[in-house]
């Protein structure tokens, strides 16, 4: 291994009741909300092909024209209350919202600049009600920090000069001061999730990095920050030099999922998804595959199968309400969790063969096991295969009260579970009760 001053904390699992909590949550919601929710992927009438909280970055948009987007802000619909109330019902665990993206324009009445709510028509602070309206409905806050901060004039994409040298040495001070500032605002939050973080600009700052992350585990004991925050002092991210993973979890599965257990190396690790191909922030066009509740139900079940959490993007209005078709999802999502949401809380990786016909989920700490089936076989018989000298006990439907199913004993802890009818509308659950018959 190679002697590191600014790798990884620790090596493995956090054991904390703060960490355990946050493996346990199976489903999350991401809310990204700002300025570049007002133009919606649309500048002076033509469609902007990036994603919509990306437009301050398109050659067409002036910065200092998008940047006086601030005087528009004024969400008069919005409603704290309502936002968690959709979320609560959709059975998220955990909620991460935007303070800050990429274009610098601050939710929270930061006092370390003037581009902030505070200035702008609406004037409120718009983080602290949405971390009272979540955390008094049980939901956990993650509080989103993008580093890279097109409106500061200190940021720099790399180091090359004195004067790059002695500016980001302003941004460092300017990033740990809003930091510092959120932590203390809102001493509710849970967790950090830090993006813009691969610049070399940043990369470079593996010290200040460290003692920054050190400092604020330190204010807030228990705090969760994921593997982007920082790089090692020879430029690693996500994991450090020696392969360790550098953060409580994975922060790597943007718009994508693992396929099988070993690509996640053991750890924890969230899934941030998007409704739309690629977009985060609130865009008029919807461009592309918009992903229904059954694909994305199928999502959830692959990410908790696999040790992961999933965490669904919605993108509100700049009037501050939530679009349609995201309400629409929630609702989909809501009822289905209603009926078999123990399947996806405490939700481990159990170890067992995947089949075909969907995902195993264990519940943490027992021998229970649940059967998420998304793809039915025409025989109508889910193949079971389980560790030698383990025998299924009882099988039940999570939706159906007294539908219990008695399996085929095909092999050595093999069997058929032969379902009752043909055709499925949803995707169904069923628990399975193992018994050790050596
Ligand atoms: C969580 C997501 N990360 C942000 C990004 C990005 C990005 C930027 C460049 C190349 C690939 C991905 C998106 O704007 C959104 O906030």
């Amino acid at each position: 291994t190679i002697a590191l001053q600014h790798g990884a904390h620790g090596v493995g699992r956090r054991r904390d009741a703060a960490m355990e909590k946050w493996r346990a949550y199976g489903l999350g919601q991401f809310v990204h909300w700002g300025l570049y929710s007002i133009p919606a992927g649309e500048w002076n009438g033509k469609q902007y092909n990036g994603a919509a909280e990306w437009i301050k970055s398109w050659k067409e948009v002036p910065a200092t024209t998008y940047d006086s987007l601030m005087y528009q802000f004024n969400p008069t619909k919005f409603n704290a209350e309502s936002w968690a109330a959709t979320a609560k019902q959709m059975g998220v665990k955990y909620v991460t919202i935007t303070t800050k993206h990429h274009d610098g324009f601050c939710l929270w009445p930061s006092k370390y600049t003037n581009f902030t709510v505070a200035n702008s028509p609406y004037k409120k602070d718009i983080i602290g009600p949405l971390v009272k309206a979540y955390d008094r409905r049980g939901i956990d806050v993650i509080l989103y920090f993008s580093i890279m901060d097109w409106h500061n004039p200190d940021w720099r994409y790399d180091i090359k000069t004195r004067e790059d040298s002695v500016a980001f040495d302003r941004f460092k001070q300017f990033t740990r001061n809003q930091l510092l500032e959120l932590l203390t605002l809102y001493p509710a939050a849970k967790g950090l999730w830090f993006d813009g973080t691969w610049d070399k600009s940043w990369v470079k700052q593996a010290a200040f990095a460290d003692s920054l992350e050190k400092e604020m585990r330190a204010m807030r004991p228990g705090l969760i920050i994921g593997s982007r925050f920082r790089a090692d002092e020879y430029g690693k991210r996500h994991f450090d030099s020696n392969g360790n993973m550098m953060g409580d979890y994975e922060q790597g599965w943007e718009r994508k999922i693992p396929e099988k257990i070993t690509d996640v190396h053991g750890n924890d690790w969230d899934c941030v998804m998007t409704v739309p191909e690629n977009q985060w922030g609130y865009s008029k066009i919807w461009k592309g595959h918009i992903k229904t509740t059954d694909e994305l139900l199928e999502m959830l079940a692959k990410c908790v199968s696999l040790d992961g959490n999933f965490v669904l993007n919605f993108g509100p209005k700049p009037d501050g309400t939530l679009r349609t078709e995201e309400l629409d999802l929630a609702k989909g999502i809501g009822a289905w969790m209603d009926t078999n949401s123990e399947a996806i809380y405490n939700g481990e990786y159990a170890g067992l063969v995947k089949q075909d016909w969907g995902y195993y989920v264990k519940k943490t700490g027992t021998n229970k096991i649940y059967m998420l089936v998304f793809n039915v076989p025409v025989s109508g018989a889910l193949n079971v295969v389980l560790p030698s000298r383990t025998a299924i006990s009882k099988v039940y439907d999570l939706g159906g009260p007294g539908l219990s199913y008695v399996p085929e004993e095909i092999g050595t802890s093999t069997y058929f579970i032969h379902l009752k009818q043909q055709t499925f509308k949803r995707p169904f659950v069923l628990v399975l009760e193992t018994a050790d018959n050596s």
